[in-house]
Formats: C-alpha cells, sequence, structure tokens
C-alpha cells in the first residue's frame, strides 16, 4: 500500500517525487533488461582476467618465459589462420559469458523435512473443522494432501511461519465469529504462541491469510509531532493499518513510523476520546502524550479523579487553564466547560444568523480532560453530591461546533459506570492492556483482526477511530517528569514540549485580590463572558458561568489551580 508522508503541505511535492523516482526505477530496470547480456560478458571477462592473473602469479618464475612463449606461439597462429581474430573474438565472448552466468544457487524449492512435518500436523489439526463426513471430495481428510490446502507458506529463520494462505470448504461457516474464533485459536497456538498473528478472511475466495506481525517499537519518546492542526497523534501502527507514515527522531535516528492520527474540531466525526485500561498500562500517559500535542494549538483542562497528581507537570503552564484533583475543584471546572461550550455555541450560531465571520473567542480549541471520572463518581455518591459526569453532556453533545473536545480515560473495569452520555459521544477509542475479546469488542466494537498477547508492554493496546478498522496501538513514551522513576531522556523529551510557566502554582501564588485576579485572568482567556446584571438574565442567551455551589468555590471564571489545591 502506498504511504504518504508529512507534512502535508510537501503531499504534491512528494507525489511528483514518488512518480519521478518511479520513472527512474522502471528505466533502470529496463535499461538493466537490454544490457543484460553486456553485463554478463563484462562479469565473465573480469572473471577470466582475475583467473588469468591468479595462474600467472601461482607459475614459478623459472617457468614464466616458457608459458610467455607459449601465449605468443598461440597468438601468433591465431593471427595468421584465416577468420583467426574473429574466431578467437568469438571464443573468448563466448568464454566470458559462460563464466559471468549468474551463479547464485536457486532457492530450494518446496520445504524442508521440518518444515513439511509442521505443514503436515497443521493440516491434520484443521480436519476435524474444515470436513464433513458427507462431503464427497473433502479437502481436508486424515492422511490427506496437506499441498493443495495450504497454497503459500513463508518460515523465519526459527522454523515457525511467518505467512500462511489456507484455503477451506465452502461449506464453512467464514460469515460467524464462532466459528471464525476458534480456527484463528487454533492456528495461535499450533503456529507458536508469544507472537501476535493477524488473520484476513477472503470469504468470497475461502481462503484464510495468517501473518505474525512484527512488534511495535516502544522506544519512541515523546516529541514535535509532524501534524496538522486538529491531527492528534494516539500512538503508532502496523505500517499495513494506515496509508501515511511520520517522520520521527530517535535520539541522532531519524525514521518513518506509522501513526494512528485522531482528528478533532468541527469536521471531526470522532470529536471526543475514551481511554480504557488496566491499571497501570498506560491510559494517564496517552493523557499527557495527547495534552501535549493540545496545547500547541488550544487550552487545556484538567480533572484527574486519580489524584495522584501525574498531570502536576502542566500545572500553571502557558495554555492550562486548571489541574484539578479534588472532587469540588472538577464540579466547577467541568460546570465551567458546560458553560463555556453553551456560550460559544450560542456565539458561533449568532454569527452564523448574522452573516459574520465566527467570533475568534469561539475559535481556539478547548480541551477537557477528565481522569477517572469513576473515581469522582464514588466520592460524590459517599458526599452526597453531583457526579461530574452530570456535567458532561454539554460538552460531549456539542462540543464538536464549539471546538470543544473531550478526552476520558478510565479503567476498563468502570465501562458500566462511566454515564451514558460519555459511551454514546466519545466514538474515538482506545484499550491499553490485556483485554479479553469481549472486553476489547464491547469497548471498541468490533473485535481486532489480531491475536491477543499476554504479555504487553505499557503504553500498548487498541485503538478505533469510529467505524474505522481496530488498529494495533503503541503510545509514545511520556512519562511523568517528576516521577523518579522516569529515565533522564524520557523525562527531557517531556520537559521539552512544556510551554513556559505563566501562572505560579497555588503554593507560590502571590496574594491577589480575588477580584483583580478574576479580572485578569477573564481579560486574558476572553473565554467567560462577565456574570449578567441582575434582571438582564432571561434576556440574555448567554449563560452565565459558575452559578451556586461552582460560583463560590471559584471566583475566577476560569478554574486556575493546581494539583494540590484541594483534596475533598
Ligand atoms: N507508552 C509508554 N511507554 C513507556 N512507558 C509507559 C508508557 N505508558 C505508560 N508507561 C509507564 O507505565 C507506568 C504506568 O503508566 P500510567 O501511570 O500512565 O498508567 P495508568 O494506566 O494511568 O495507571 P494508573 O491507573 O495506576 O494511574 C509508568 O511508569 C509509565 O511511565
Amino acid at each position: 500500500m502506498a504511504r504518504r508522508p508529512l507534512p502535508r503541505i510537501l503531499s504534491n511535492g512528494g507525489a511528483r517525487l514518488a512518480r519521478s523516482r518511479e520513472l527512474a526505477r522502471t528505466a533502470a530496470d529496463s535499461a538493466g533488461d537490454v544490457l543484460q547480456p553486456l553485463i554478463t560478458i563484462a562479469r565473465g571477462l573480469r572473471r577470466l582476467a582475475a583467473a588469468g592473473r591468479r595462474r600467472w602469479t601461482g607459475t614459478p618464475k623459472d617457468r614464466r618465459g616458457g608459458v610467455l612463449f607459449l601465449a605468443a606461439s598461440v597468438v601468433l597462429v591465431v593471427a595468421l589462420v584465416p577468420y583467426g581474430p574473429l574466431l578467437a573474438v568469438i571464443s573468448l565472448m563466448a568464454a566470458a559469458a559462460w563464466q559471468g552466468r549468474d551463479r547464485t544457487p536457486p532457492a530450494p524449492k518446496g520445504p524442508d523435512d521440518a518444515q513439511t512435518e509442521r505443514l503436515r500436523s497443521l493440516y491434520e489439526a484443521l480436519v476435524p473443522y474444515f470436513s464433513l463426513a458427507e462431503d464427497p471430495e473433502p479437502l481436508y481428510a486424515h492422511g490427506g494432501a496437506w499441498e493443495k490446502a495450504f497454497p503459500a507458506y513463508e518460515f523465519d529463520d526459527t522454523g515457525r511461519f511467518a505467512h500462511l494462505v489456507i484455503r477451506y470448504p465452502a461449506y464453512f461457516t467464514d460469515g460467524e465469529a464462532e466459528p471464525r474464533a476458534r480456527i484463528e485459536h487454533l492456528l495461535a497456538a499450533k503456529s507458536g504462541r508469544g507472537r501476535e498473528y493477524r488473520f484476513s478472511w477472503n470469504e468470497e475466495a475461502n481462503h484464510l491469510s495468517v501473518d505474525v506481525l512484527a512488534a511495535l517499537p516502544t522506544d519512541i519518546a515523546a516529541q514535535r509531532f509532524v501534524t496538522a492542526p486538529g491531527e492528534t497523534v494516539l500512538g503508532f501502527t502496523d505500517p499495513t493499518g494506515v496509508q501515511r507514515t511520520l517522520p520521527l527522531t530517535h535520539g541522532e535516528e531519524r525514521r518513518d513510523v506509522p501513526p494512528v492520527v485522531w482528528r478533532t474540531g468541527i469536521r471531526s466525526t470522532e470529536p471526543h476520546l475514551l481511554v480504557l485500561g488496566q491499571p497501570g498500562t498506560g491510559t494517564s500517559t496517552l493523557l499527557r502524550s495527547v495534552a501535549l500535542q493540545a496545547l500547541h494549538h488550544g487550552d487545556l483542562l484538567i480533572v484527574d479523579g486519580g489524584g495522584t497528581g501525574e498531570y502536576a507537570c502542566l500545572t500553571g503552564r502557558d495554555g492550562v487553564l486548571a489541574v484539578e484533583c479534588g472532587l469540588t475543584g472538577a464540579l466547577t471546572s467541568l460546570e465551567w466547560a458546560a458553560h463555556e461550550t453553551e456560550r460559544r455555541l450560542i456565539s458561533v450560531n449568532r454569527a452564523r444568523q448574522e452573516g459574520r465571520p465566527v467570533p475568534d473567542d469561539t475559535k481556539r480549541p478547548l480541551w477537557v480532560f477528565l481522569d477517572r471520572p469513576s473515581a469522582f463518581a464514588h466520592l460524590a455518591a459517599a458526599d452526597g453530591r453531583r457526579d461530574p459526569q452530570s456535567l458532561l453532556q454539554v460538552p460531549l453533545r456539542h462540543g464538536r461546533a464549539a471546538n470543544v473536545t473531550m478526552v476520558v480515560a478510565d479503567q476498563l473495569d468502570a465501562l458500566d459506570i462511566l454515564s451514558d452520555a460519555v459511551r454514546q459521544h466519545t466514538r474515538a477509542r482506545v484499550v491499553l492492556g490485556p483485554a479479553t475479546a469481549d472486553e476489547l469488542t464491547a469497548v471498541l466494537g468490533a473485535p481486532p483482526r489480531t491475536t491477543p498477547v499476554d504479555q504487553v508492554p505499557p503504553g500498548r493496546g487498541y485503538a478505533r477511530l469510529g467505524a474505522g478498522p481496530v488498529h494495533r496501538l503503541q503510545v509514545p513514551a511520556t512519562p511523568d517528569p517528576y516521577d523518579d522513576a522516569t529515565s533522564d531522556a524520557h523525562r527531557q523529551a517531556v520537559l521539552d514540549l512544556l510551554p513556559p510557566r505563566t501562572t505560579p502554582a497555588d503554593g507560590e501564588r502571590a496574594p491577589v485580590p480575588v477580584e483583580a485576579e478574576a479580572e485578569k485572568i477573564s481579560t486574558k482567556k476572553q473565554t467567560a463572558p462577565a456574570e449578567s446584571e441582575p434582571g438582564t438574565a432571561g434576556a440574555d442567551p448567554e449563560p452565565t458561568p459558575f452559578v451556586g455551589e461552582a460560583a463560590s468555590a471559584s471566583p475566577a471564571p476560569v478554574p486556575a489551580k493546581a494539583v494540590a489545591a484541594e483534596t475533598s
């Protein structure tokens, strides 16, 4: 499959370059075909000359005179005989052509004994699944011919299958998930555990292709990815799964890797993301990676139910509106996000109705990250307060039109605790870490076409964007730079991506009068409108952020608090 290089701006130039390369390759191939006899003769002459030189150096010095005399006599005779020189040239050319012929030994045809045994045993294992007693001409029968069943196969250096095509009878129920799963399970077991396989069922031709997948790269560190605004790299996948590659740096080395790119914004069909995984599989790391990319073009609000300070490095950074890890702060921030979405929506609609361009204060993307909402749900229930998830309805439902993107992460077993709005509107999905086929199907809406493996590195999983294919995914290493266990290289890579601090963290905050601070932040961010004047609330279609408890909890229109601000 042709790969499209990035950046996009270069795509036309890239296409021209690719066409020129293709032309040059075709010309070289044709020239090679035409010049093949000459090349063979030249190679033969070189070999003859080398052989002559070897012979000459191997001849003892006292016999060299005789050899020279003999050679001179032969030359003389050839020169005197009619057509002698011509015949000599023809003979030399023939000898050179013979010497110059391609001598690479032909690849052994057919499998060796061990490979034959492997193919035969696999064939026998498939007999119960692919045969019927009533079949008069069974493709699969005990002691039958495996050659007809396996039209193509390749082995790797260790003697295990690298590629296999399996024919099966037309009556096999290949349209049903269960019989397919049985075959895939058997093939994975017989072909060697510990590797990942991709199964491609060709229902039209009754063929099944089995391919061994190479491990995804785990050494890619966080970096500035070459993407267009509105594009976010979730991680990296197989080259066959996507049609483009991303140029990456890895220390001194540069390489192109196929990415899983998620598109957000008003034209996105999957405007919100849900990430699920077992504890410790890298969900927070993926959120951090997305947040670092989002910071280039937008503002961020981070609400962390895990409460482990995984986002502390983002606190007070330019573009980060708030990092909240307490219930009150979470409610306040999410309520503000809901109002901000409404405000943007109303503003955009009004501008469109009046035929004006959309106002600038609705254009900058707003990202809301919510890690472990299930933890807040428990806290809120215990405290008799509102579940923060109930505030997500508006950003999730209307966020796309208002340039508001939600990223929600939780543990795999919390799927049932997530609200209907979260489950309905997060059409971009990622599952990280070990998961059963049923769990993957429940979250992604379709099972992956690859076998799960028992041991996966952190950040390994599957991604599905809308109704697209399920991709294998490896998230770039984006660790918490404040974590002692983080390697220096990875820490530095993350620190390099962080924008400068603009708001001091709460602990360092200067005692600014509440009103002055609120006004300052409000002016800077231009996101929340001023509080409605009494009596105008009904007339003003724009909602007022921070009402009730939220308003009393935070006086600023944009919540700007540090992680450790509040832990209740
Ligand atoms: N893509 C990755 N590449 C390398 N290491 C990773 C990756 N993702 C996560 N890790 C490492 O795995 C560990 C757990 O990651 P992380 O905290 O993101 O997981 P989590 O799913 O959020 O866990 P928890 O729910 O316990 O917070 C960390 O040490 C992190 O550095």
